[in-house]
């Protein structure tokens, strides 16, 4: 079997590490701790590589990265990513956008409520200073405030609802959402940045990128009142630093909360030197949970990518994501793991590959072969397989790859049906997402069957007499390989599908001894 490498570049969770590590088609490469330079090495036998802030993906990177399918940054940032560099190599960039939200959420809220009372710096002067001096700590309420929050995603969107359990009135800038999602909840909706700078507490929660870097300097806080709060848990640079600097230090800004820095580990920073700081070292995502979370989802993306199964929360995918309804991509997505699967039953050479859609989705078929071919084509390829290069790999290789929008079905709201035809013949394997947003299968071959689109999966096909579902479940059970869920359906020409989704990988003698049942007509094995 060939193995795929993935390399870990930063520290994750040892729970993420013990996923790749327990992977048999996984040969996994720990060079957290080694220098850069020697990583430069390490990475060109990567197939996927797991990145934090402590790695930049720059040119040494993606020059160095000769095999490289895709890169998972374990967090949300990816401005340390060249994604047009990556994109320029077929390398596609996914991360974890949501693992480390709550952890960032408080502890922006630690260094909201440290600036309003100072607390680092009377624990300081009690515990290690030994000063009792009560007159001197006089903070200030959250109540009654104004809370400026810039960037209403997943971070800031938060921030603003614990902010307005102090009763702190909540003004919010960021272009790029509805109003309606803020003023559904209370709070102010602004297009005008003045309203921002004319804040109590300014909190920012954007990506870093050209448009918001340096979005406060000199000017905006020329503008801010006297005795502002700043909050910066987002990146550094987007406060410029300078500018903060002399804020603080003329005490036009009253105190300022910062995690991040324009350049990382920052020990040496002016900001250190002064006394109205709470300052940390980039700990936004530093709690267990976000660890646990982070870790585990990354390993997850990383094997599925390396295998071509997925690749979740791609960020630089061929098909313009601002230009599509959030509901698309969940189905292409789908998609690609429709056609893994496909390619894992019927085995052979592919000869050609057809996408349909029925429904809204429909309007997007063409996009979705693209995942589906990505899917089909990496199972037995030696080629590195993505959105990229999937259909100059498919013309090189005689596959034909086909679409088509067809009339709305009578039971589901959006379908998709993949026909994958190979030397053996043709697998047609019909899915789609219900409300509950759990990928499902609902037609195999013609068998209608509802199955969760997951993990380890045999397909047991049989003459519909009496006994068999006793014999496969005997069997197994001798063989150790416990059943999680059993899904069944039958045909009009006296034939039964079972699709068993089981708890632990199925090896080749137990995949014999259902064959060897008597009214089997064929088993198929797949992990998804
Ligand atoms: N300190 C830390 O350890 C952590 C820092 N972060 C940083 O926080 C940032 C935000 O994270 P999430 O909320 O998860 O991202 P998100 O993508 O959910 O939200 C970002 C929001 O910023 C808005 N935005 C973009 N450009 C803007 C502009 N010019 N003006 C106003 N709003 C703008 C977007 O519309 C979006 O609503 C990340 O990009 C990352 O850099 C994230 C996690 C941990
Ligand atoms: O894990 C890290 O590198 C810090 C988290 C972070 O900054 C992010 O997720 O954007």
């Amino acid at each position: 079997m060939k193995k795929h490498t993935i390399v870990v570049c930063d520290h994750i969770h040892e729970a993420g590490l013990e996923m790749l590590r327990n992977d048999e088609s996984i040969n996994f490469i720990m060079a957290a701790d080694e220098d850069k330079v020697k990583l430069l090495d390490i990475i060109a036998k990567a197939d996927v590589a797991i990145t934090r802030s402590s790695t930049d993906v720059d040119d040494k990177f993606i020059n160095a990265a000769k095999n490289m399918k895709a890169i998972v940054r374990a967090g949300v940032g990816v401005d340390n990513v060249d994604i047009e560099g990556c994109s320029k190599e077929g390398i596609i960039v996914m991360n974890v956008p949501t693992a480390n939200t709550i952890a960032a959420v408080e502890l922006t809220m630690a260094h909201m409520l440290s600036c309003m009372r100072m607390f680092p710096y009377s624990h300081d002067h009690l515990k290690n200073q030994r000063i009792w001096k009560r007159e001197k700590w006089y903070g200030y309420e959250m109540k009654g405030k104004k809370l400026g929050v810039i960037g209403f995603g997943n971070i800031g969107s938060r921030v603003a609802k614990r902010a307005q359990s102090f009763e702190t009135d909540i003004v919010v800038y960021d272009p790029y959402i509805h109003p309606s999602k803020v003023t559904d909840c209370d709070m102010t909706y602004t297009k005008d940045f003045a309203d921002i700078l004319a804040c109590d507490i300014i909190t920012i929660h954007t990506p870093k990128n050209q448009e918001t870097l340096n979005m406060i300097d000199e000017a905006e806080i020329a503008k801010m009142k006297d005795g502002v709060v700043l909050i910066n848990c987002a990146r550094g640079g987007l406060y410029n630093e300078e500018a903060l600097y002399n804020g603080l230090k003329s005490k036009k800004i009253r105190f300022a909360g910062i995690d991040v820095f324009n350049k990382e580990p920052a020990t040496d920073h002016p900001l250190l030197d002064l006394e109205n700081i709470v300052v940390s070292p980039h700990l936004g995502a530093n709690t267990y949970e976000s660890q646990y979370n982070i870790g585990t989802q990354a390993a997850k993306n990383a094997i599925e990518a390396a295998k071509g199964i997925s690749f979740a929360h791609a960020m630089n995918l061929p098909i313009d994501e601002s230009k599509i309804p959030s509901f698309v991509k969940p189905f292409l997505e789908m998609g690609q793991k429709i056609g893994f699967l496909a390619s894992q039953i019927n085995k052979s050479q592919i000869i050609a590959i057809k996408v349909s859609g029925q429904g809204e989705i429909s309007n997007y078929v063409e996009s979705l072969s693209t995942f589906v071919a990505v899917g089909a084509m990496s199972q037995n390829s030696s080629d590195t397989i993505n959105y990229v290069n999937a259909e100059f790999v498919a013309k090189e290789k005689g596959i034909k790859i086909e679409f088509e929008a067809l009339n709305d079905s009578a039971v589901f709201k959006n379908l998709i049906t993949v026909k994958l035809t190979t030397a053996e013949g043709t697998t047609s394997i019909s899915s789609t997402i219900f409300d509950d947003g759990v990928k499902r299968i609902v037609a195999i071959d013609g068998f209608d069957i509802e199955v969760a689109l997951k993990g380890d999966m045999i397909l047991f096909k049989n003459s519909d007499v009496p006994g068999v579902i006793g014999s496969i479940g005997s069997t197994l059970a001798r063989n150790n390989v416990n059943i999680s869920d059993f899904s069944l359906a039958r045909n009009k020409d006296a034939e039964a599908l079972a699709v068993i989704l089981v708890d632990n990988a199925v090896n080749e003698a137990t995949l014999n001894a259902l064959a060897s049942l008597e009214a089997c007509l064929s088993v198929n094995y797949a992990r998804l």
